[in-house]
């Protein structure tokens, strides 16, 4: 590799394991504000050591390493030809290295590429300006966040705040229950970038643009200083919390931007970025390749490893299989530990089962809806390099079905299953427990041994199932076998706090 595709490679790595510290600031701010002994405590004690082992150990925070984004400022006359095969090198070699997932899927034939590179992917964008440095920024930003994005045309009808016109007080509005729909399925507490004005595309590259703005800068247009500030104060005040556990923080940062629009359209774009907001940036020289300095860094952060991020004494152990009658005895509240086997299985592997036998007995098992980071070594034997849940919302149609027709006992994964799926657990004696999304070290640690896979080469790694031999692998059930289901209860609280917000706070 030349000496720029070092520093790419360097970029890479630093922006999958090391959180920025303007973001372990607003982190540490929230661990400050939970309550000891509450989940959202929990919750953030778990991302906490999540955070110091990935960086000790320079492994992604979160297996999923999303769509790798490179925003490029280079003096005129400079080769992004050049640039963008360098780039392109550098994300095959941080894939090879388990730094980042192969992320890269066809959606007409369902084939990863397997190194991250495909049409599309990675996403570049070049600026020219008149300074003689090259600037990369990179935001590797999951799915489970960019699901959670969503768009507004104003005027229009919001449940809980009504009508939203086409003024200031309709955009507060957007941006409130923007916060208010990601719940905990975008790994809350989140971060939004907002982009008022513009068409469908540059409205929601606006919404983009503000996550690469500083945590701690202050918006140079006052209203929108404003509308952040009351954004920050009162979208917390939402209980949602860490993991849409309930929880005094829900929003850790809202940074707002505005461009003109035309006549006959009005959107507000935002850009939801879980916890694991991962962007770093880097100066480089054109002449050498070398980075002349890091963006971001300008300050350290250190965040210390918690205590014991679960308390193990009071967990009840399930060891898999599990009988019926024991998870029948579990309520939403309980904290588990799981010992023993779990198969991973996410969107391909629900789609497929449906209409097939599964490739193992899973009678009694555990399902964990994951896409990990895997890597293989000298001899064949398989890794895990990274392992937190992804959002179960996307199996909800299948979930219920597959639970009965394969006798499965439990299901992990984060955010949360709707209503068929709650019916389903009453019926076959199941239960719903949530990991804490994003921790993904956390979770890799508690994986003992890979039993094996299957399916590797038809859906890739992520879609794969993965068997796994697991110890000490903490959860807590969210949804149990007797129609409790807690996302149901902090969705339907907050929907009575958004609410209670529908009276306008800006002048139109
Ligand atoms: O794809 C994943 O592993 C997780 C995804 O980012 C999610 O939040 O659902
Ligand atoms: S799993 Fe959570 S932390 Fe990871 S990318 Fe998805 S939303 Fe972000």
């Amino acid at each position: 590799m030349n000496a720029m595709q070092e520093s790419l490679l360097q970029l890479i790595t630093e922006t999958s394991t090391n959180l920025p510290p303007d973001v372990r600031r607003a982190i540490k701010r929230a661990q400050l504000q939970e309550e000891f002994g509450s989940r959202a405590a929990l919750a953030l004690n778990t991302i906490v050591d999540n955070i110091v082992s990935a960086e000790e150990d320079v492994q992604p925070i979160c297996q999923d390493t999303g769509m790798p984004t490179f925003i490029v400022y280079c003096p005129v006359g400079f080769n992004q030809l050049t640039l963008t095969e360098d780039i392109r090198a550098a994300v095959r070699e941080a894939t090879k290295l388990g730094k980042l997932r192969p992320n890269s899927v066809d959606p007409l034939t369902g084939k990863n590429s397997g190194d991250n590179l495909g049409p599309g992917t990675p996403v570049i964008h070049f600026h020219q300006w008149e300074k003689d440095d090259v600037e990369i920024r990179l935001i590797l930003k999951g799915g489970g966040c960019e699901n959670k994005n969503i768009q507004y045309a104003l005027p229009t009808e919001l449940p809980g705040l009504g009508r939203a016109g086409r003024d200031l007080d309709g955009i507060r509005k957007c941006i409130l229950h923007a916060v208010y729909q990601a719940q905990g399925q975008g790994c809350s507490a989140g971060f939004i970038g907002v982009g008022i004005g513009g068409d469908r595309t540059t409205g929601y590259e606006l919404a983009k643009e503000q996550l690469f703005r500083s945590l701690d800068d202050v918006n140079p247009n006052e209203t929108l200083a404003e509308m952040e500030k009351y954004i920050m104060d009162t979208a917390n005040h939402l209980d949602i919390g860490t993991m849409g556990f309930g929880g005094k923080v829900t929003l850790l940062g809202c940074k707002i931007g505005v461009m003109n629009r035309i006549p006959a359209s009005f959107y507000v774009s935002v850009a939801y970025n879980c916890w694991a907001f991962r962007r770093l940036g880097i100066v480089v020289d054109p002449a050498t390749g070398e980075i002349r300095r890091w963006l971001y860094r300008d300050s350290e952060e250190r965040l210390d490893r918690p205590a014991a991020a679960f308390d193990e004494k009071n967990a009840i152990v399930l060891q898999a299989p599990i009988s019926e009658e024991q998870i029948r005895s579990l309520k939403v509240g309980d904290v588990v530990i799981i010992k023993g086997e779990m198969h991973t299985g996410r969107d391909e592997i629900h789609h497929y089962l449906i209409d097939h036998d599964a490739p193992v007995d899973l009678r009694g098992g555990v399902l964990y809806h994951c896409g990990p980071v895997m890597l293989k070594d000298e001899d064949g034997n398989w890794h895990v390099k990274a392992a937190g849940p992804t959002t179960s919302s996307r199996e909800e149609p299948y979930q219920a079905d597959i639970i009965e027709k394969f006798g499965i006992r439990a299901i992990i994964g984060k955010g949360g299953m709707g209503a068929k799926t709650l019916a389903g657990l009453q019926k076959s004696g199941a239960v719903y427990l949530n990991a804490i999304g994003g921790a993904a070290q956390f979770y890799a640690h508690c994986v003992k041994r890979v039993k094996g896979v299957d399916f590797l080469d038809k859906f890739g790694v992520p879609e794969a199932m993965w068997h796994l031999e697991v110890d000490g692998f903490p959860a807590i059930v969210t949804m149990d076998a007797h129609g409790n289901s807690l996302h149901k209860e902090v969705a339907d609280e907050s929907l009575v706090k958004l609410e209670d917000l529908k009276e306008p706070v800006f002048a139109c």
